[in-house]
């Protein structure tokens, strides 16, 4: 019953735990010195919990944690000490200085692909510690700025150590069991999504930059709030406190105790926060021993520690899987057929060749794409109707996953249009036209193999949730219900399937056909009213290339329209209403499959001009990269 509570994590027994242990702590220490140390820990384990978020869940490194802890310090020393204003004052403006140097640092930086916040983080550090040493009117410099008040909370004054380890250990546990809800959000999920593929994630609608700088934002604030308890709580404070080195040590704490396991940051904290206390005995031989623990932790347990013993515990007491909370839901899955059942049924009917709809699913406009010198595609221009598939083929290089990258808003064309309806789509951003309906499958399967097929599929009904950070945080009612709903559409979508059994299996684990079925059930989930289809049978054996086709041709009927990429021609001849030739990144031919089979020009692109007289039987069977193996790559826009 716990955790349907508002603010209450899934899996609170551990934390209620940790925090009975706590609780008792104190009474089991020998002097008053060692409340520092778990004080000095509170305040380090709040700033990882926020870099182990932003580091573990969202793929992106900070080394400037150091200098949001200092703002946060710095900042409600100076508005209540030099200006005399009350704590909370302090606190709102530590707080909301470090969210807008945050979101400023953060808007440019994670625009851009690869590790720049690292270099951006790391500067931003060296400024703020000069600044603090430079402004000694403001900051004291580097003699430090002494007399800062004592916490209080209301009429309760906090300035023993016993009174602050009280207080901030269950600020931290509060602050803890939020970021527990997180983790198990569709916000979570999706930060993970972005940690493994981010393209991937846009293309499931899920707005990836607006998260990216979401979560460090967040983790900034954290910092700060944790530098305000830092200020109040020694009462002096000096700029030596909050340089690079401080930013290197929390990024340890992380890693050394498991990067995304929050439970690991607080294992990393508490080793590396507690070690140099312990070492002491060991005089000039501590600093040796200290990083002989460190390499050694990073040698034998690379993933962490939390990890590591997470894994051993799992093997020794060999539990289950707990079961997923059931629940009453929408049925979004429900447009979504079997395809076991559809094989050996009645092939759908071609769609007809009248036009059926007012308006096409898609329509694109001499569309140019260059990469550099490259000229990928030039002057292409097709129609796609409602409930029609249409075949994109040509020989390797053509440019045909480029123009499905440009439809899928992944690869901003330089010239041209798209029409997905009426709508103008040319160069909205990859998560904006998923969310206009358009979904896609990948030549080379893109899954998120760290989750499991149940998350996987839940990243396809991501945009049907609203929950954002705030909610998932506070883990309310409104929240749950929606999650559950979510997962109660993401199991039915899952009914009948070759994957029903195997909800909680890694995505990793399954066959190249259920990994298949799974990426593109997980763009049905979109409800897409246009399908991007990039060598779905690519891989696969006769059997199964027929399965599946078949249940996905059996998604016009609905109405859906599909752009199929195909090295298979007696796919395409089997499956396309239409197909379109393209070479060198030009259309040289479209229309009907056996008008293009019998195309002059479309028998010399794949033969070569020296080989023209060749039956169209040849064509079929020598056409490139027909029944070749599609093997895993891991490159996500192939
Ligand atoms: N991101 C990129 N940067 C530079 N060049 C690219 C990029 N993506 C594709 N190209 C080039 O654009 C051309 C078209 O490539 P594309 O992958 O679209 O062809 P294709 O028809 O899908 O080929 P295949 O059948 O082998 O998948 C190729 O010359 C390719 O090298």
């Amino acid at each position: 019953m716990a955790q349907h509570m508002p603010f209450v994590p899934k899996d609170w027994k551990p934390l209620a735990a940790l925090m009975v242990f706590a609780a008792l702590l104190p009474r089991m220490l020998p002097n008053d010195y060692f409340l520092v140390l778990f004080n000095i820990m509170a305040l380090n384990a709040l700033v990882v919990l926020g870099l182990n978020f932003l580091i573990g869940c969202a793929g992106q490194i900070s080394l400037g944690h150091a200098a949001f802890y200092g703002l946060g310090a710095y900042t409600s020393a100076i508005v209540t000490t030099t200006l005399g204003w009350p704590l909370w004052a302090g606190l709102t403006a530590g707080l909301a200085v470090a969210a807008l140097v945050g979101l400023v640092l953060a808007v440019p930086t994670l625009r851009l692909e690869g590790h720049y916040l690292v270099m951006a983080t790391l500067g931003f550090n060296i400024i703020v510690s000069i600044c603090l040493n430079q402004m000694e009117e403001l900051t004291g410099g580097p003699s430090g700025f002494p007399g800062i008040p004592s916490l209080h909370v209301g009429p309760l004054a906090i300035d023993t150590d016993r009174a602050f380890y009280g207080f901030i250990w269950a600020v931290f546990f509060g602050v803890f069991a939020l970021f527990l809800n997180l983790e198990d959000s569709r916000v979570g999920r999706a930060l993970r999504a972005i940690h493994e593929k981010e393209l991937t994630a846009r293309t499931l609608g899920v707005p990836t930059h607006a998260y990216k700088v979401g979560v460090f934002v967040l983790s900034a604030v954290l910092a700060a709030f944790a530098g305000f308890c830092y200020a109040h709580y020694v009462t002096f404070i000096s700029p030596k406190t909050f340089d690079i080195f401080y930013s290197v040590q929390v990024v340890t704490m992380v890693v050394v105790g498991g990067m995304g396991n929050l439970w690991g940051g607080l294992v990393g904290t508490a080793l590396l926060t507690s070690l140099p206390e312990l070492l002491h005995h060991f005089e000039d031989l501590h600093v040796l021993i200290y990083g002989l623990v460190l390499m050694g932790s990073l040698v034998f347990f690379p993933h962490g520690l939390a990890p590591a013993v997470a894994a051993a515990a799992k093997t020794a007491f060999r539990r289950g899987t707990p079961p997923d909370t059931g629940g009453k839901a929408p049925r979004p899955g429900n447009y979504i057929s079997h395809p076991a059942r559809q094989a050996g049924r009645p092939r759908p009917p071609r769609a007809d060749s009248t036009p059926s709809a007012p308006l096409d699913a898609l329509t694109v406009q001499h569309l140019c794409v260059r990469f550099g010198g490259l000229q990928a595609l030039q002057d292409v221009s097709f129609r796609v109707r409602p409930g029609q598939i249409v075949a994109l083929i040509g020989p390797n290089g053509a440019g045909k996953t480029t123009l499905l990258n440009a439809i899928s808003g992944l690869v901003p064309p330089h010239q041209g249009r798209i029409l997905a309806g009426d709508r103008d789509i040319t160069g909205l951003p990859a998560h904006r036209v998923a969310r206009w309906g358009i979904g896609r499958s990948f030549q080379t399967v893109q899954m998120f193999s760290h989750l499991s097929v149940l998350d996987n599929l839940l990243l396809g009904f991501h945009r049907c949730g609203r929950a954002g950070f705030l909610t998932a945080l506070c883990h309310t009612p409104a929240e749950r219900r929606e999650e559950r709903a979510l997962r109660e559409g993401a199991r039915m979508a899952l009914q009948g399937t070759p994957l029903e059994e195997k909800a909680h299996v890694p995505a990793a684990a399954l066959s190249l056909y259920e990994q298949k079925v799974l990426e593109i059930l997980r763009a049905l989930a979109l409800e897409p009213k246009l399908l991007l289809l990039d060598e779905p049978v690519g891989g696969l054996n006769p059997n199964e290339s027929a399965r599946l086709m078949d249940w996905i041709g059996a998604h016009r009927k609905a109405g859906m329209a599909m752009v199929l990429v195909e090295h298979d021609m007696n796919v395409v001849m089997e499956y396309a209403d239409h197909v379109v030739v393209l070479q060198h990144g030009q259309v040289i031919a479209q229309g009907s499959p056996r008008k293009i089979q019998k195309d002059p020009k479309v028998i010399a692109a794949y033969l070569g001009t020296g080989r023209r007289k060749g039956s169209e039987e040849t064509w079929r069977e020598e056409a490139p990269g027909s029944g070749r193996d599609n093997h895993q790559e891991d490159s996500e826009t192939s």
